[in-house]
């Protein structure tokens, strides 16, 4: 299957800090990529220059062959790139159906008035939140509004997803509900970019993995031959890592 999202070389610095150095992948259509690395590696970074929030120093963003480094964020999101973030945004005091129903106007063709409600309503069934259709949303549980969050990011009727650790802070049952969710993208056929550190959901989800430490790609390739890789055990660990061997060594 040939890629539909290329991304090569991507640079960005802050200052004197690279907090993306050089990453690149590729990912297809029904293909979910695990983008891991420690805390601070880069990942919420890479995925705002991929979307748009942020722009590149350098490197390229293709979605089927269009050029997006450089687009703004509104552009990318119509020409199919949507995205979750760490910390959920959703319009605290409009319902559900009616912040769903708002992401429906950037569709590449916009949609809106009662055919956006009708499709809201599609969507909230889906991601498991019918029920609360004309909840407010900042009165939803967290998971709830974690639910909202996506079908906020599906109403864009994407091709390539973005999940910013859309999975963090679930107990075990909402979990399990989270991955089969996220399955049933992949089934429907989007591209789907996960940052997370779950590693259950990793291990469940993910096809291949991306590992990235201090900006750089550190390495790449199908998920449990990546992190079993002593470097990517290393970054995550680091120091304790290099003593737990060392006691090891000496027991
Ligand atoms: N807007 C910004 N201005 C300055 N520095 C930034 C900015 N955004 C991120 N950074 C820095 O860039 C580096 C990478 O941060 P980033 O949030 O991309 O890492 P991360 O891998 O997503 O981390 P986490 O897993 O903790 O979310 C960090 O050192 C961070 O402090």
């Amino acid at each position: 299957m040939s890629a539909l999202l290329h991304v090569q070389g991507l640079r960005k610095a802050f200052g004197g800090l690279v907090a993306v150095d050089g990453l690149g992948f590729e990912v297809a259509a029904g293909d979910i990529l695990g983008l891991l690395g420690p805390n601070g590696s880069g990942k919420t970074t890479a995925l705002n220059l991929i979307s748009g929030a942020l722009e590149p120093d350098a490197g390229s963003v293709r979605l089927d062959g269009v050029e997006l480094a450089g687009l703004p964020a509104h552009r990318i999101a119509r020409l199919g790139v949507a995205r979750t973030f760490q910390l959920v945004r959703v319009l605290p005091s409009m319902s559900c159906l009616e912040n769903v129903a708002a992401g429906m106007a950037f569709r590449p063709q916009g949609v809106f008035g009662a055919r956006a409600r009708s499709l809201a309503i599609e969507l909230l069934e889906r991601v498991g939140l019918a029920h609360a259709a004309h909840a407010h949303a900042g009165d939803l549980t967290y998971i709830d509004q974690k639910r909202l969050e996506l079908a906020r990011a599906l109403a864009l009727a994407p091709r390539v997803l973005l999940l910013d650790e859309w999975l963090a802070g679930l107990n075990p049952t909402e979990l399990q509900e989270g991955i089969a969710l996220v399955r049933s993208l992949r089934e429907q056929g989007l591209a789907i970019v996960l940052v997370e550190h779950v590693m259950d959901a990793v291990h469940a989800l993910c096809d291949r993995c991306v590992v990235m430490s201090a900006g750089r790609w550190l390495a790449a390739g199908p998920t449990a031959r990546v992190l079993a890789d002593p470097k990517v055990v290393e970054a995550y660990l680091g120091e304790d890592a290099q003593s737990l061997e060392a006691k090891a060594d000496h027991a």
